[in-house]
């Protein structure tokens, strides 16, 4: 039996969203400049819904302008568009983020194209896509971001370890693969296709639930004294009515195998948030810096 310990991504969020808050008002009294965040959201996406409520409360407490946009579901391409190039133009707006899934008459690579790279929090354009991968300055994901932030806390160096990501999408597996390779560990990205999943689970020092399936990791696919991020975020039914939030992973028998493990919620959530303030206050520096 190996002893399972919490990696507390809440309390850790926490403490850098308090420095963030700090270095926005050095900032702020530096340049007259208060870094604003516009966030569009269209349609109603639960998943989006908690993020959008959480997100623009943070913002404000970090001493940033929240900037809300509200689309009906029934809102065309060029009407994102067209409020994507506004905010590009607005010197007020230093990051942008419409919020994903979009609904699907609309085609999300041509909105993430129009919005303007140094603008990019979300780090989804593939100008940083791109910067990411051959080692340049980029504006990085946010929860690969924190994710990797959680693991070089617990584990120091991630140089040489076998690091197992379950998901690739271009929000979470892709890039986080990138991250960890930066980290010199040794990447394996699996997916729906992914032959003998528990296995190729089991080569894992470092384990990562990136793929929307309500506990489908299983505790006898960790090697023991492994590390687990749990990306997940699904809300399933109480067995006593009502809902609860799980991860990808299956928690409870996790422990006792598991070295170390994120819990849901209270893990990468709370990261994916203080790690957009932080690209927010980036982008708002290189702006500010570039004369913009
Ligand atoms: N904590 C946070 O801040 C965030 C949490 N999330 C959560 O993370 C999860 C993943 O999100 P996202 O990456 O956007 O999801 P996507 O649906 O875009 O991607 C899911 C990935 O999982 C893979 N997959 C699906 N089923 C299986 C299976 N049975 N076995 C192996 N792989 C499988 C898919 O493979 P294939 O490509 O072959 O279809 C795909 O690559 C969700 O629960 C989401 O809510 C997302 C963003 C931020
Ligand atoms: N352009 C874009 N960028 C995103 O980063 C993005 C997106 N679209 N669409 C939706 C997903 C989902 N996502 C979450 C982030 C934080 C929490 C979060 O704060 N979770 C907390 C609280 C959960 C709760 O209490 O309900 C936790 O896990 O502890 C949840 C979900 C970002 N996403």
């Amino acid at each position: 039996m190996v002893e399972t310990r919490l990696i507390d991504g809440k309390a850790f969020a926490e403490r850098m969203r308090l420095r963030l808050a700090d270095e926005v008002a050095a900032f702020v009294t530096d340049t007259g400049v208060t870094p604003g965040l516009a966030v569009v959201l269209v349609g109603e996406d639960p998943a989006s819904a908690v993020y959008v409520r959480n997100k623009g409360r943070q913002t404000v407490e970090a001493g940033m302008n929240s900037i809300e946009h509200k689309l009906p579901a029934t809102a065309t391409q060029a009407d994102v568009l067209a409020l994507v190039r506004q905010l590009n133009d607005d010197p007020a707006v230093h990051g942008i983020l419409v919020q994903l899934p979009l609904p699907v008459p609309i085609d999300a690579q041509a909105v993430l194209a129009t919005i303007d790279p140094a603008k990019d929090v979300d780090g989804f354009h593939v100008v940083n896509v791109g910067r990411l991968s051959v080692g340049l300055d980029a504006l990085v994901p946010c929860t690969p971001l924190g994710c990797v932030m959680l693991l070089k806390d617990a584990l120091g160096s991630l140089a040489g370890l076998e690091a197992v990501v379950v998901g690739r999408s271009n929000i979470v597996g892709k890039p986080l693969a990138q991250l960890l390779l930066r980290e010199d560990c040794t990447v394996t990205i699996a997916h729906s296709r992914t032959r003998d999943l528990p296995d190729v689970c089991r080569r894992a020092d470092i384990l990562i639930g990136a793929v929307g399936r309500p506990e489908m990791i299983r505790g006898d696919w960790i090697k023991p004294g492994a590390t687990v991020i749990d990306v997940g975020i699904n809300r399933v039914e109480k067995a006593g009515g009502g809902t609860r939030l799980v991860g990808d992973v299956a928690f409870d028998e996790a422990q006792g195998i598991a070295g170390r493990i994120t819990p849901v919620p209270g893990g990468v959530g709370p990261m994916t948030i203080a790690c957009l303030l932080q690209n927010t206050l980036t982008a708002a520096r290189r702006q500010v810096a570039a004369g913009g």
